[in-house]
């Protein structure tokens, strides 16, 4: 993910990054008294407002010095091609344009970072995650991939993005698991600019209102047998998240819907997909597989899953 941000930058310690990162989102999911009773917000009851401008301005100044590094590459041609196409380079050249229209503030650019940051860290790794628990609590649907990838891929190569168009039961899979186990399961909070109707319930201008796509997505009224882990109905109908009936919300819908669906797609394809062709994977001994989930800004799995990776590739070479 920062190299996709911001290239390959050897100032910064990621590993110090990620902690920070962690500790951030922790603070952005806490539920906070203010939320609920605004009138409290100037007391900071619970310190979190506090907290989160301290955490701001730490990832603001990192933001700045890499900034002002990317400021001092002069223009020899190999650097200059190397930061070229990340996505930092971008939004510096939108703020260097200076028209009012399309042109971002400093701080804007920071914001950005960040929040592609916080939304792409956790999400695709969880995806990943709660798609291998499911695939091995049900061995018939992991045959299944693995017989696709087999004709898809085949053992003597090593899977790569190009294969993933043809891989239509591993989207399903992974269509199916965003059902079942939404990363983001409220969405992100969306303020109405106007007093609207919906539905017969008034929605007050500047309210904050929470979808709750998980309760939609296990719903017994829109879904056959909701609970069931089950990615032939992805095939059987044409349900897509950009569909417009909203019983399939796993990136949100309209204007504010994720804007990192085709890299979160390709990354989650990706990932499982040289997993399960890769290796076969089995459960340690003893183990039950459990499907608890932990609340947060991300829903995650409450125990990590571990399982034991074992050479499905007939030749060594494929590995390195
Ligand atoms: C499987 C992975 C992912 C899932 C399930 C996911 C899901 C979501 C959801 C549900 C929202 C809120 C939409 C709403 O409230 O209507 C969102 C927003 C967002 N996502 Fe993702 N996301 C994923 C990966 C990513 C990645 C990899 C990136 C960045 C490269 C990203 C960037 C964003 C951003 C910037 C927003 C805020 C958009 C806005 O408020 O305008 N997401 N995502």
């Amino acid at each position: 993910m920062t190299s996709t941000l911001w290239g390959d930058d050897p100032s910064q310690d990621l590993i110090e990054l990620r902690k920070r990162l962690d500790e951030f989102i922790i603070t952005f999911a806490t539920l906070n008294v203010s939320d609920l009773f605004p009138i409290l917000a100037p007391f900071d009851l619970q310190g979190i407002e506090s907290k989160a401008k301290e955490q701001l301005s730490w990832f603001y100044g990192v933001f700045e010095s890499m900034i002002n590094n990317r400021r001092n590459i002069g223009d020899d041609g190999k650097e200059k091609e190397k930061i070229s196409k990340d996505f930092m380079q971008q939004l510096l050249e939108l703020h260097q344009r200076g028209d009012d229209n399309s042109s971002l503030s400093l701080n804007e650019v920071k914001a950005l970072l960040l929040d592609l940051m916080v939304a792409g860290t956790d999400t695709i790794p969880t995806t990943v995650e709660w798609t291998m628990t499911e695939l091995l609590r049900h061995p018939d649907k992991m045959t299944k991939l693995i017989e696709e990838l087999n004709m898809v891929v085949g053992n003597q190569n090593t899977m790569e993005e190009c294969y993933i168009p043809q891989l239509v039961y591993l989207d399903a899979v992974i269509k199916e698991t965003l059902r079942l186990h939404p990363v983001a399961p409220l969405l992100l909070p969306h303020v109405p600019s106007e007093t609207t109707i919906i539905g017969g319930y008034t929605i007050p201008k500047g309210c904050r209102v929470f979808i709750n796509a998980w309760a939609m997505q296990r719903d017994l009224e829109l879904w056959d047998d909701p609970l069931r882990f089950q990615p032939e109905r992805f095939l059987e109908t044409d349900i897509n998240h950009w569909d417009n009936n909203f019983r399939y919300l796993p990136f949100g819908s309209g204007r504010r819907m994720c804007v990192g669906i085709s890299m979160a797609k390709k990354m989650a394809a990706l990932l499982v997909s040289s997993l399960v062709h890769s290796f076969e994977w089995r459960l340690p001994e003893g183990t039950k597989l459990s499907l608890e989930d932990k609340f947060g800004l991300v829903l995650k799995k409450r125990e990590s899953l571990v399982a034991i990776p074992i050479a499905r590739l007939p030749n060594l070479e494929q590995y390195k």
